[in-house]
């Protein structure tokens, strides 16, 4: 947890974690780009959270659900050969597609890169260790420049370490040396290094009683260049064959422009892109590396280049990485419009391009997803440039189908999911009441109640006159005026619900269900203890509104366990509105606590 702590991130960043799963530096990133924010609102920034391994990357998708973000893009990639989605490389004049498209980026750049490596058995100590074939992409000013051994045994008051390397997990010692706080000067296999490595910060074992790992953070100050050193030329080769090979690609998709035009508004047929990513946009070494050494003698054979940048772009017309479901804006305006009638959903709350799908068939979506302008423009970029990006996660699902058969009798088929509800809650202006603490218990406690069971009178009527099917049910706080939009602080608490026929039903597992009601319990102990601190002299409104509630609801609490048992009715209306529980809808809890209050659990 400590490397992002370095990196100075900030709300309006781009970042890329490279090697993300399962995704505990990743949560840390969103937190500290959702940090500043307001509830409702989402920062400009965003984090693109990536790794090769795909059953990694689901960890981390699961992980981060609880953070309720629309400013996260998971991506599937090797790291080194993460797609720069170029315009210039399909366009001749980049910044006209640009402009055209209104697009505010015209190359995927971040502010900050994670980069939380673990090189699976591969231990280069020095630049001799590198085969000549990985040379044109492993540079000698990577490693320790010098020749001499070390100077430590100069220094005073120096300590002994050990120079550690790390293999798949397993720390092994490799070359004891002495180490000056002060000095620069560590051995490295023989070289010794100028480099200021006293400046990285090293994690170690015994110290710390964890992984070995260190830190160290790079700033760049200019462009890197594309080639360097005695490689260059065959790279530069390469680069301009491949060049006139993408071009020549280029040519052939013609109407490529128009099409990508009629992609961006039609959003069900994005599958027919024809671009695939240019394997230009990563470093030409990676390119030599790729293709193998076979085709490191073919530089000049364009012929064989352009079949190649064919053959991709033949996959690519199929418009989805393997396994990967496309993603596609969702434009639906009828189903837009029934959401936004439905719920009451504020007109300064942006939906219009800010929702995708991973469905290219609209009549059967079953999952809408919000996105960040941040990630927008990325998605957006990203169609222009061909799909480079293999994204397994996107943004924050916040409108779930209701396939069940109460779902098909309202007037809205999408129900709002546990993971948007915070974002959307301040904008929600219908089919959402204020329950007083007792009654927010008991639907916990007891998960379906009926209209007539509910112990506040104006919560019951409120709760009858809703619409048929998903609505909103917010904790009132004592002193809070039952207010809509909602005004909604950190502290704000509300839950998805079913209104049913003549029950309000909970849409919560009953873990979760539990896990709120400590969490409650837990709130209102420490509200309690800071409203008789003795400085009040006195019990004030609040506290003493909680504790009749709570006299009154232990109360009632008693009388509902009783009703509850022996009410067969009850347990009927709950078994139908379980139906509504199809496999995702498990979680169906809005549950607004920003991530201070939830810092204890984690
Ligand atoms: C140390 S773990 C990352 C832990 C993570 N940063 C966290 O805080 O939860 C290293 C990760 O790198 C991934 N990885 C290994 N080689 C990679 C590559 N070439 N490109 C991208 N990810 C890679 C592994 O799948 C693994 O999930």
């Amino acid at each position: 947890m400590v490397p992002p702590l370095f990196l100075d991130v900030h709300p309006n960043h781009f970042v890329l974690d490279m090697c993300a799963a399962p995704g505990s530096k990743t949560f840390q990133l969103l937190e500290i780009i959702n940090r500043a924010n307001e509830p409702g609102s989402l920062p400009s920034g965003m984090v693109v959270a990536n790794d090769v391994d795909i059953q990694r990357s689901n960890l981390l998708i699961h992980q981060t659900k609880r953070m309720c973000t629309a400013n996260l893009i998971v991506t599937n990639h090797e790291a080194q050969d993460f797609p720069g989605c170029r315009l210039s490389k399909f366009h001749q004049n980049s910044s006209d597609v640009q402009s055209a498209k209104g697009l505010s980026i015209d190359q995927l750049l971040f502010d900050r890169v994670l980069c939380d490596v673990r090189d699976k058995g591969l231990w280069l100590s020095s630049y001799k260790d590198v085969s000549e074939f990985r040379r044109p992409g492993i540079l000698s000013s990577y490693f320790p420049s010098g020749g001499k051994d070390t100077d430590s045994s100069e220094s005073s008051g120096s300590h002994e370490t050990t120079e550690a390397r790390v293999d798949d997990g397993n720390v092994d010692a490799v070359q004891p040396t002495i180490l000056n706080d002060g000095s620069s000067s560590v051995v490295n296999d023989g070289e010794v290094s100028s480099l200021p490595l006293e400046r990285c910060m090293r994690i170690v074992p015994h110290d710390q009683n964890c992984g070995a790992f260190f830190i160290a953070v790079f700033h760049k100050h200019s462009a890197i260049p594309v080639v360097q050193e005695k490689n260059g030329g065959a790279n530069e080769q390469l680069l301009q064959t491949k060049e006139e090979s993408l071009e020549a690609a280029t040519e052939h998709a013609s109407n490529l422009d128009d099409a990508l035009e009629a992609k961006l508004c039609d959003a069900t047929s994005i599958d027919s892109v024809e671009i695939e990513a240019s394997p230009l946009d990563n470093e030409p070494s990676k390119n030599l590396e790729d293709e193998g050494p076979e085709n490191q003698q073919d530089l000049g054979n364009k012929e064989a280049d352009a079949e190649k940048v064919g053959v991709k772009r033949k996959l690519h017309v199929q418009g989805k990485w393997k396994g990967i479901d496309p993603v596609i804006l969702f434009r639906e305006e009828i189903v837009i419009n029934s959401i936004k009638g439905f719920y009451g959903i504020d007109d300064s709350f942006p939906l219009d391009g800010h929702l995708v799908t991973r469905n290219s068939d609209t009549d059967s979506v079953k999952r809408i997803y919000y996105i960040s302008k941040s990630v927008k423009d990325v998605l957006e970029l990203n169609l222009l440039a061909g799909q480079q990006l293999k994204m397994a996660s996107v943004g924050l699902k916040m409108f779930e189908r209701q396939t069940s058969k109460d779902g098909s009798a309202t007037a809205c088929r999408y129900r709002i999911s546990s993971e948007g509800l915070p974002l959307l809650l301040p904008y929600i202006t219908k089919q959402i009441i204020h329950a007083p603490l007792a009654d927010f218990k008991h639907l916990l406690q007891y998960k379906s109640i009926k209209f007539g069971d509910l112990v506040d009178a104006e919560l019951a009527e409120k709760a009858t006159k809703l619409e048929l099917g998903c609505c909103v049910v917010v904790l009132k706080e004592a002193q809070q005026a039952s207010s809509v939009p909602v005004q909604v602080d950190s502290s704000a608490v509300a839950i998805g619900c079913w209104k049913g026929r003549a029950n309000l039903n909970v849409m919560l597992t009953a873990l979760d269900c539990q896990d709120l009601l400590e969490r409650l319990e837990k709130r209102m102990a420490t509200d309690n203890a800071q409203t008789t601190e003795p400085q009040t002299s006195g019990v004030n409104r609040a506290s003493s509104l909680n504790d009749t509630d709570m006299k009154e609801e232990s109360k009632s609490d008693t009388d509902l366990k009783e009703e509850s048992k022996n009410d067969t009715d009850l347990k009927k209306e709950c078994k139908n509105d379980i139906e509504m529980k199809e496999e995702e809808t498990v979680n169906m809890v809005g549950l607004v606590m920003k991530s201070q209050n939830e810092g204890d659990e984690r």
